[in-house]
This record gives structure tokens, sequence and C-alpha cells, in this order.
């Protein structure tokens, strides 16, 4: 019989999505790249004592970058599929999905810059 709620289906979800951000690391070479960015970042944040707000800041800016980078990723695998063929339609829809990518990942930048660059400042 079926609950209000279906525990081992929301179960399944959670392995499925995990085996999703598995291949993203594992073979996207953007994804590893917003990857070690992320690592050097937190590196930053450790060194450099930032304050709970700050580390709030960079977790949502990271991962709104990681959320679009896998949204992007399943995109780009959906127009391969429909259109392996050069299409002037699937272009369209490549480089608008990888500039949502690029949006958040400046507006991490930017993030990361006024948290930080202060920091170094006072520091160096
Ligand atoms: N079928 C296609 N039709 C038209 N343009 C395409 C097509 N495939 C790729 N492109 C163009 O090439 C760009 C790169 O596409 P591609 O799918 O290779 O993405 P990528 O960022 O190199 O990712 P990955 O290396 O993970 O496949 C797209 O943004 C688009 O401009």
């Amino acid at each position: 019989m079926k609950g209000p709620i279906n525990i081992l289906k929301a179960v399944r979800s959670f392995r499925y999505a995990g085996v999703g951000i598995y291949n993203l690391f594992r073979y996207e070479n953007n994804a590893r790249i917003h990857l070690l960015a992320c690592i050097f970042v937190v590196i930053a944040g450790v060194f450099f004592d930032i304050s709970s707000a700050e580390w709030s800041l960079l977790v949502i800016q990271i991962g709104l970058v990681w959320s679009a980078e896998a949204v992007n990723t399943a995109v780009e695998k959906l127009a391969d599929v429909v259109s392996p063929e050069y299409h002037p339609g699937i272009k369209v829809v490549k480089d608008t999905a990888a500039a949502a990518v690029l949006i958040l990942a400046i507006s991490a930048v930017i993030v990361g810059g006024i948290i930080f660059i202060p920091k170094a400042l006072l520091f160096f």
C-alpha cells in the first residue's frame, strides 16, 4: 500500500542523484576545475579565519556554480542524444546553458574578491 511518503523511493532518488554527482566530477573537466577552485577557497577561508556569514556566502556560491554545472552538463548530454550532428539551434541551447555557469562563476569570483581581498591586503 502506498503511504503519503514513499521512503524507499526517496532513498533511490538520492542514490541516482549521488551517481550524477560522481559522474559530474569523474568525467567533466569544467566540474573538476570548479572542485579545485572550491578546495583553494576552503583553504583560504580556514587560513584567513573568515566568519560564519562569510562561510555561508561562499557555500551558497559554490552550490550555485556546481548546480549550474550539473544542469549545463545534463543539457549538453541531452542535446548530444537529440542532435549528434551540428545544428544551429543546438549551438544556441548549449551556449546559453554554458552562459548560466559563467554568470554564476563570475558572481562567485566577485563574492570571493569582496571577502578575501581586504583580508589579503591587511595580511601582506
Ligand atoms: N551538435 C552541435 N550543434 C551545434 N553546436 C554544437 C554542437 N555540439 C557542440 N556545439 C558547440 O560547441 C560548444 C561546446 O560543446 P560541447 O558539447 O563540446 O561542450 P563542452 O563545454 O566542450 O563540454 P564537454 O567537453 O563536456 O562535452 C557548444 O557550446 C556549442 O557552441
